[in-house]
C-alpha cells in the first residue's frame, strides 16, 4: 500500500514481466482486494525492475493450456473500478501490458519509457480491447499506424499523441502515486475510454480506404496488419462491446492462421541464435567480448561505405581507408551522401554534427593509421590474393589483440588467416547490401578463430543494431551456399520455358519481397560472373571443348554469363533479365529482347520448351535451398535450424510470416518435401542439388520430428550420414 491509500499492485515475472497466467491471476487478484478494501482510495500499477510489462507471455499462445483467464475482462475490471487507477509506465508498455495502462484511468510515462502494440510483429492483434480503445484515446490515423506496424513509440512522441497523460524525468512510480492521490474522488467516467466516441474525421471512409490500400501493399502476403485494420475500421463502426466482439473473431483467425505461428517461432528464433556454440565447445556463456573503442574499414565500395555508415550510427569511432587518394575520394563523398541521408532520418538533428565530427571519422590512404585501432573491417573485392595481402599487412601494423575481419559472402577465412600472424584474431562478417540498412551480419568463424573474436564481433552485431549469426567456414557459409541450388534451378527453369518475370511472380505472392531475377538485376549480374570465372567455370580459364551445359559432369547453365557478354549487368547498365528505362533505372519491365534470346538458346541446344506451373517453380526454388539446409546442419556448420531461418529472414528477403526455409520445411511435412526433391531428382539426375540430403532422409525415417528435435538426431547420427 503506498502513501495514503493508494494500493500499489506490482507486475513481477522476470525478465520482462510478461503478463502469464499466474502474472493475470495475480493482478485480477490485486485488483479485487484494492476494490474490497474500504481504506484504499486509490490503485496504482506499474513494473517490477524498471519495466512496465512487454505484454502477454508470448510461449502461452502455442501452449495447450492457453484456455482460462483472459487479458480483456481484468481490463475491463481495472476500467470499472470506481477507484482511479494510474499506470506507472517505465521501460516497456508492450501489448497486453500497454493494453493494461489502457485500461487504467490515468498513464504517466518515465522520458525513458517506450511503448506499442506490437501483435501484429508475432502475427496477432491487440486481442484485449487495444484496438478499441486506441482509436478512442488517440485518433483512428495515429491508431492505425501504431496498431498495424507495431513500432515503438517514445514517450515524448506518446505524450504528444495523447496516449500518456505526463511524462516525468525523475521517479515515475512516485510520480504516479501522487498523482492517484491528487485524483481521488474526481469523477471517473470521462476518463473511462471505453465510453468515449471514436474522434471523427471529416472524410473517415476515404481515410480508411486509402489506409487499407497502404497496409495491404505493405504486408506483402502477411495477414495481420489487415486484420489489424479490420478490427481498428469496427471501432469506427461499431459500439465498444460489437467492437470487442469483432476483435476476438479477428484474434481467433489468427491464432489459428500458422502465420502467427511462425511469426511467434521467428521472435525465439531471433533470441536464440544470440546463444551461440561451436562444435568445438566455445559459447556464449563462457566467451566475453573486448571492447571496440575505434574501428577501421578497408575498401570504400559499395560495402564498405555502409559499414563505415553502420559503425557512425553506432557511436563506434571510424577510420576509412581506400588504397589512393582517387578512390578515397569518391568513398568519402558516398560516405557522407549516406550520414547525411541517415541524419535526415534521425529525429536529433544534433546527429548531423556527430556524424562530421573528424576525430570520430578518419579518412585515409595510410595503413599505418591502423595502429591503434581494436578491430579492422576489411571490405575489399572477392579476391583472394587481395584479401591475404592485406591481411598480411594489417596483422604486422594492427596492435597484438586487434581483431581483424574479412567481410566476404563465400570465401574461406581460414585462407585469409594463414596470411596473418594471429588466425585467432582473424573472422569473418559477412554484411548484407545496404550494409548499413540489412539486419544481417553473418558471422564465420575459422579453424582457429578464438572464442572472444566470436563474442566480440556478436558484440558488435548488437552495436550496429544487427542480428549476428554465428556459422562454420564453408564455401558461401549459409546463406549464399543455401542460396546458390535456388537460383541455379530458376536459371534451369528459364532454359526448360519458363520466363523471369513468370518465376519472379511466383517467388513474390509467396512472400519473398524480390524474386531471384529482379534481385539478381539489383545486385548487379557481373558479381556472379566474376566469382564464376574464378572458379574457372566460365571465360579464359576453361577448357578448350568443356560442353556448353556442363561442368564437372554436372547440369550447367551458361545464360547468366552470356547475359554479361552482351553487356547486361542488370539495373546498373539498365538491361538484364528484365529492361530498364535508363542505365541505374529501378522499374523492371519484361523483356522482347530477352525472350527472344532465350528462344534461340533453346533451339541452339535442342531443349524442348514445356509449360512450368507455379508449384514446380515453388517446389523447384525452394526445395533445393532448404535440401542444402539440411546438408549444412549435418555438417556442423550451422548449431541449429533456427540459424538458418534468422539468417534467411534477415538477409534473404525470405517472408517471416513463414517462418524461414526450415520452419517452413517443417510446415509442408518432411515426408513431402523428400518425396518431390525425389521426384526432380530423378528427372533431372545430372543436379547434385536435388539429391535429398542424407539427413533430410533420416529425419523422415525417425517419423518426421518436430523441428525443435532435429538436431538430437543428428547428434545420434555416424559421421557417414
Ligand atoms: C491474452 C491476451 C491476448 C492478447 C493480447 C495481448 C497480446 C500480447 O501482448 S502479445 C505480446 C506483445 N509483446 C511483444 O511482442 C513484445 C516482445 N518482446 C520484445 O519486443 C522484447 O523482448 C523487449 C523489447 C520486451 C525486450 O527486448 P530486449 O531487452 O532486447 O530483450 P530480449 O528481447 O532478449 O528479451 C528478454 C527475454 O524475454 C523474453 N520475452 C520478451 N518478451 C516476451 C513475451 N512477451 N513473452 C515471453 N517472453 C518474452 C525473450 O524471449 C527473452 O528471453 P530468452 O532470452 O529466454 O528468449
Amino acid at each position: 500500500m503506498g502513501a495514503a491509500a493508494v494500493a500499489v499492485i506490482r507486475l513481477r515475472n522476470p525478465p520482462v514481466n510478461a503478463l502469464s497466467l499466474t502474472a493475470l491471476q495475480a493482478l485480477e487478484d490485486g485488483l479485487k482486494r484494492a476494490d474490497a478494501d474500504p481504506s484504499v482510495k486509490a490503485v496504482m500499477i506499474c513494473g517490477e525492475n524498471g519495466k512496465f510489462s512487454a505484454g502477454a507471455d508470448i510461449r502461452g499462445f502455442s501452449s495447450p493450456k492457453r484456455h482460462g483467464i483472459a487479458l480483456g475482462p481484468i481490463i475491463s475490471l481495472i476500467e470499472k473500478s470506481e477507484k482511479p487507477v494510474v499506470a506507472a509506465i517505465e521501460g516497456i508498455a508492450l501489448g497486453g501490458g500497454l493494453e493494461v495502462a489502457l485500461g487504467c484511468h490515468y498513464r504517466i510515462a518515465h522520458v525513458k519509457a517506450r511503448m506499442g502494440l506490437p501483435e501484429v510483429t508475432i502475427g496477432l492483434l491487440p486481442g484485449a480491447q487495444g484496438t478499441q480503445r486506441l482509436p478512442r484515446l488517440i485518433g483512428v490515423p495515429a491508431a492505425l499506424d501504431i496498431i498495424t506496424t507495431g513500432r515503438h513509440i517514445p514517450a515524448t512522441e506518446a505524450l504528444k499523441l495523447g496516449l500518456v497523460d505526463e511524462v516525468v524525468e525523475e521517479n515515475t512510480v512516485e510520480a504516479a502515486i501522487r498523482l492517484a492521490n491528487k485524483v481521488i474522488g474526481q469523477p471517473l467516467g470521462p476518463r473511462r475510454l471505453s465510453l468515449k466516441p471514436v474522434p471523427k474525421l471529416p472524410n473517415m471512409e476515404a481515410f480508411l480506404r486509402e489506409a487499407l490500400v497502404k497496409v495491404k501493399k505493405q504486408a506483402h502476403g502477411c495477414l495481420a496488419p489487415e486484420l489489424c485494420f479490420q478490427a481498428v475500421k469496427a471501432a469506427t463502426e461499431q459500439t465498444f462491446a460489437d467492437g470487442v466482439r469483432k476483435e476476438q473473431e479477428l484474434f481467433n483467425i489468427l491464432l489459428t492462421s500458422g502465420q502467427a505461428q511462425a511469426l511467434q517461432y521467428a521472435f525465439f528464433a531471433e533470441r536464440a541464435v544470440q546463444k551461440w556454440t561451436t562444435p568445438s565447445g566455445a559459447s556464449w556463456k563462457s566467451a566475453s567480448p573486448q571492447p571496440i573503442h575505434k574501428a577501421a574499414v578497408i575498401g570504400l565500395g559499395t560495402m564498405g561505405r555502409g559499414i563505415v555508415t553502420s559503425l557512425v550510427k553506432a557511436n563506434i569511432p571510424v577510420v576509412a581507408l581506400e588504397q589512393n587518394l582517387e578512390y578515397l575520394n569518391m568513398g568519402r563523398k558516398a560516405v557522407m551522401l549516406l550520414l547525411e541521408r541517415e541524419a535526415m532520418k534521425m529525429e536529433q538533428g544534433a546527429q548531423t554534427l556527430r556524424f562530421h565530427n573528424p576525430a570520430r571519422l578518419q579518412f585515409t590512404v595510410d595503413f599505418d593509421v591502423l595502429q591503434d585501432v581494436d578491430l579492422v573491417i576489411e571490405a575489399v573485392f572477392e579476391n583472394m590474393a587481395l584479401k591475404k595481402e592485406i591481411f598480411q599487412k594489417i596483422s604486422r601494423i594492427c596492435k597484438p589483440g586487434a581483431f581483424l575481419c574479412t567481410n566476404t559472402s563465400a570465401l574461406n577465412i581460414d585462407e585469409i588467416a594463414s596470411a596473418t600472424r594471429c588466425p585467432q584474431q582473424v573472422i569473418g562478417t559477412h554484411f548484407f547490401s545496404p550494409a548499413h540498412v540489412m539486419r544481417l551480419l553473418e558471422i564465420i568463424y575459422g579453424l582457429h578463430t578464438s572464442a572472444t573474436a566470436i563474442a566480440t564481433a556478436m558484440q558488435l552485431a548488437k552495436a550496429l543494431k544487427k542480428v549476428g549469426v554465428v556459422v562454420g567456414n564453408c564455401f558461401g557459409f549459409v546463406g549464399n551456399r543455401m542460396m546458390f541450388p535456388y537460383v541455379q534451378q530458376a536459371v534451369f527453369l528459364l532454359e526448360e520455358g519458363s520466363r523471369p518475370e513468370a518465376i519472379d511472380q511466383v517467388l513474390e505472392d509467396f512472400g519473398f519481397k524480390i524474386g531471384p531475377f529482379r534481385m539478381s538485376d539489383l545486385a548487379g549480374l557481373d558479381v556472379g560472373w566474376r566469382s564464376r570465372k574464378g572458379q574457372g567455370l566460365t571465360g579464359a580459364s576453361l577448357p578448350p571443348g568443356t560442353p556448353a551445359r556442363q561442368r564437372h559432369g554436372h547440369r550447367y547453365s551458361p545464360l547468366p554469363d552470356l547475359l554479361c557478354e552482351n553487356g547486361r549487368f542488370g539495373q546498373k547498365t539498365g538491361k538484364g533479365w528484365y529492361q530498364y528505362e535508363k542505365a541505374g533505372g529501378r522499374t523492371a519491365k519484361p523483356d522482347p529482347w530477352l525472350h527472344n534470346f532465350l528462344a534461340q538458346y533453346r533451339d541452339t541446344h535442342h531443349i524442348k520448351t514445356r509449360f512450368i506451373d507455379q508449384e514446380e517453380i515453388l517446389e523447384r526454388c525452394l526445395f533445393p535451398l532448404m535440401n542444402e539446409g539440411f546438408d549444412i546442419l549435418a555438417e556442423g556448420i550451422a548449431s541449429g535450424p533456427e540459424h538458418l531461418d534468422v539468417i534467411y529472414i534477415n538477409g534473404y528477403g525470405w517472408p517471416k510470416h513463414r517462418g524461414g526455409p526450415m520452419f517452413h520445411a517443417s510446415t509442408i511435412g518432411l515426408p513431402r518435401v523428400l518425396a518431390k526433391l525425389q521426384k526432380y531428382s530423378e528427372a533431372h539426375p545430372d543436379v547434385p542439388g536435388l539429391r535429398p540430403s542424407a539427413f533430410l532422409k533420416k529425419l523422415v525415417a525417425m517419423g518426421n520430428p518436430p523441428l525443435k528435435d532435429w538436431m538430437s538426431y543428428l547428434s545420434r547420427q555416424s559421421n557417414k550420414l
